[in-house]
């Protein structure tokens, strides 16, 4: 496959970020040059490159490659990291190749952002990995074995597309496919950009996984049919309280599978834990155009000029999470001093030592 994001140097034309145009999957699979930061922002901005530990990855290669063009890397940072506001990863890896770049001699900087950027890559790969292990093990533990698998439910797209490895909850799902342990997955097209029906049935197709596409509104009547026995999201964001930003239509998911006595697991690496962010509600929802909604020229379905409401994301109160497998373990219940046990951070570490001298 071609690799979702890349580096590529001057011997091949570079320097450039060059990625798989996700807006052109599932029909073409073409490659996107990024030259500039503009161009990167622009792609970011387009969903090319989308998902939250991926737009880490993009943030971090985009500051090494203002760096490597001679650009204003402090303007570029700041432009990435406002591209999207509700993925914090996007955040962290600007951070990341920043803070490499800052401390590096002036002609060392920007191999220290690139180092940086590709080290960020190798972890993304790594905790990809871990979380397959920990989420199927917690899957294991949860569901009742079934001799014909398990029957789970996911929604937007979170595989190899989102990540330097194989992804978050569809990397669980493969893992239990894998162990042999899958019935089907059940892959809901997620409304209006269709990241499900065009990225995850891709992606489930490619990795020979048993997978069946419905319409989002479909969902309620599969859980009154006993035909799910777990949903498995990813996140955007997870703010200090245990609350998940997620593609919206995730809430959803979430009350009907509490309704219907269904676990609902979030898979995520600790870098899209935001401690920082207090609660669900303190979380920047990205509001996205109306044509996604409507559709535009010949394909335009509701009236020109009709009001609509796009949030991109929407945020599950961490009641009805049942637990949030990261690269470092499993938390569940949900609550603050359970993440803040797996995050960093001088936030995370006040939130330890006060829960530390709660228990003294
Ligand atoms: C690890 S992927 C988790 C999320 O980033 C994913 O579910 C999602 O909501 C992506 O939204 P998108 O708008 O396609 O970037």
């Amino acid at each position: 496959m071609t690799a979702v994001l890349r580096w590529a140097d001057e011997t091949e034309g570079g320097p450039a970020v060059v990625l798989l145009d996700q807006t052109r999957l599932p029909a073409h699979e073409e490659e996107r040059w990024c030259r500039d930061v503009p161009a990167l922002v622009g792609a970011i901005r387009e969903l090319a490159v989308r998902g939250a530990p991926v737009l880490g990855l993009a943030g971090a290669y985009g500051v090494a490659l203002a760096a490597a063009r001679g650009d204003g890397v402090e303007a570029a940072a700041g432009e990435l990291a406002e591209a999207r506001p509700t993925a914090v990863n996007l955040r962290h890896g600007v951070e990341r190749a920043r803070a490499a770049w800052r401390a590096a001699r002036p002609g060392d900087a920007a191999a220290a952002a690139l180092g940086a950027a590709r080290e960020l890559h190798a972890e993304d790969a790594r905790a990809s990995a871990a979380m397959a292990g920990h989420g199927l093990e917690l899957l294991t533990g949860l569901l009742p074995a079934r001799a014909a698998g398990w029957r789970l439910l996911t929604h937007c797209n979170t595989g190899a597309l989102v990540s330097g490895g194989g992804g978050t909850a569809l990397a669980v799902v493969r893992a239990a496919h894998t162990a042999g342990r899958l019935e089907r997955l059940w892959v809901d097209e997620t409304r209006p950009l269709l990241q499900g029906a065009r990225l995850t049935t891709w992606e489930a197709a490619r990795w020979g996984l048993p997978h069946t596409l419905l319409a989002d509104n479909a969902a309620g009547s599969l859980f009154a049919a006993g035909q799910v026995d777990a949903v498995l999201i990813g996140a955007d964001r997870v703010s200090a309280d245990g609350s998940v930003a997620n593609k919206v239509g995730s809430y959803p998911l979430a009350v009907l599978a509490r309704h219907h006595g269904v676990p609902f697991v979030v898979v995520a690496p600790v870098s899209t834990v935001d401690p920082d962010t207090a609660r669900g509600a303190d979380i920047i929802i990205e509001q996205r155009d109306a044509e996604e909604v409507t559709g535009t020229g010949d394909g335009r379905h509701a009236p020109a000029g009709v009001a609509v409401h796009n949030p991109a994301f929407d945020v599950t109160p961490p009641d009805l999470v049942s637990a949030l497998v990261t690269e470092r373990g499993t938390v569940g219940p949900m609550d603050a001093r359970r993440l803040a046990a797996v995050c960093d951070g001088p936030r995370a570490t006040e939130l330890r030592e006060a829960d530390g001298m709660m228990k003294a």
